[in-house]
């Protein structure tokens, strides 16, 4: 019989190795590796021929620099593996902010990994993925500013709709689709972590992908210094299986989250009544039985095909994002001018923002 562990509390413990602080940390409380240097004032990279210093091309995108003296707290609106996110408004210009801070672990690997989502980060723009305004790194803490998404993470909705009607999911996922071609075929990034609370939603209706590769980051030791703490359950079956893999990982994964919307449990859980599967359960389930599709009695015929074209275990059978982006589920409802305003303004705001 199955064991009885809930399937959100699966982790797995690693050994940490600690790196001398003075290798990362400059005397002043810089902190540098190679060409990137971070600390109260925000990120900068220096050029390696020259020695010049410029600034981050993420700062030019603001008119208003941010310090952190300039930001008022207001109240923390969600937690994850690697620390806190707070909601911070910019107290001479009255914008709000997500501020995400993350405990600097001194593990060589896993520092090398952050600098190089900063890098990333900085760089992207896209309106399908969440901007990071700035950076800095204070007392030990690498904080993020973010743009504030004011409906909070899918994971947030889920728990309050727990089922979303085919047509909002064909106008998100195409959102969600549109974040990921930016991500695959622009910046030649993998996500590796796509999963409902990385999806957060604002009451314009938009749907914006965050967290990538950080959280996959800090999921391997940050937030708690010697365990990792992450979740497998919506990693594709090359991942767990450790073979190699690619874009279509993250195919993958928005697949299982499009299904999960749809039918309202997450689509490994067990039927009603037989518990949950315990880790190894999970993991085997995923790599060894066949997929999980959308019952077609329940469920339109091009939707059953999206989701199958996306939960295929064998990564060259499933669709990329460009194709995705190209089927007759999402093209369905592209003339329809749905407006996922509509459904935002039914829920409640995780957060009262003050006027
Ligand atoms: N830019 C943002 N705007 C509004 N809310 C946010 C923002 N970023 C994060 N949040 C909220 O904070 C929560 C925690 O985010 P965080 O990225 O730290 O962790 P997570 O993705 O939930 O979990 P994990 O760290 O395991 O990946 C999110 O689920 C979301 O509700």
């Amino acid at each position: 019989m199955r064991g009885k562990k809930p399937l959100k509390e699966l982790t797995l413990s690693v050994p940490a190795q600690e790196t001398p602080v003075d290798k990362f940390l400059t005397a002043s409380g810089t902190f540098k590796d190679g060409e990137l240097r971070l600390n109260q004032r925000g990120l900068q990279l220096i050029s390696e021929e020259n020695g010049d210093e410029h600034q981050s091309t993420k700062m030019k995108v603001e008119d208003v620099q941010l310090s952190m003296d300039d930001l008022e707290m207001i109240q923390v609106i969600g937690k994850g593996s690697g620390g806190v996110v707070q909601l911070v408004r910019h107290k001479w210009v009255g914008t709000f902010y997500a501020l995400k801070g993350i405990q600097m672990n001194i593990q060589e690997s896993v520092r090398k990994q952050i600098v190089q989502e900063l890098k990333i980060n900085q760089a992207t723009q896209s309106p399908h993925i969440v901007l990071c305004h700035q950076s800095f790194y204070h007392n030990g803490v690498i904080y993020l500013v973010l743009e504030y998404m004011d409906r909070g993470s899918l994971a947030d909705i889920i728990k309050q709709v727990k089922t979303i009607l085919e047509p909002y999911l064909a106008v998100l996922c195409k959102q969600v689709l549109e974040g990921l071609l930016y991500l695959h075929h622009e910046r030649h990034v993998i996500h590796r972590d796509i999963k409902p609370s990385n999806l957060l939603v604002n009451h314009k209706g938009e749907v914006k992908i965050t967290d990538f590769g950080v959280s996959a980051v800090l999921a391997s030791s940050i937030g708690q210094r010697d365990t990792f703490v992450g979740t497998y359950n919506y990693m594709a079956p090359e991942r767990i299986s450790g073979s190699s893999y690619d874009y279509k990982s993250d195919v993958w994964s928005l697949g299982l989250v499009i299904l999960e919307c749809a039918i309202g449990r997450f689509p490994y859980t067990p039927p009603e009544g037989e518990g949950w599967l315990s880790f190894y359960e999970l993991l085997e389930a995923i790599v060894d039985q066949p997929p999980p599709s959308a019952p077609a009695d329940q469920f339109s015929p091009e939707f059953c095909s999206f989701i199958s074209s996306c939960i295929q275990k064998d990564p060259a059978e499933r669709m990329s994002a460009s194709e995705l982006l190209n089927h007759a589920f999402i093209k369905k409802f592209e003339d329809k001018d749905l407006d996922l305003r509509i459904l935002v303004e039914s829920l409640e705001q995780p957060m009262n923002v003050p006027e």
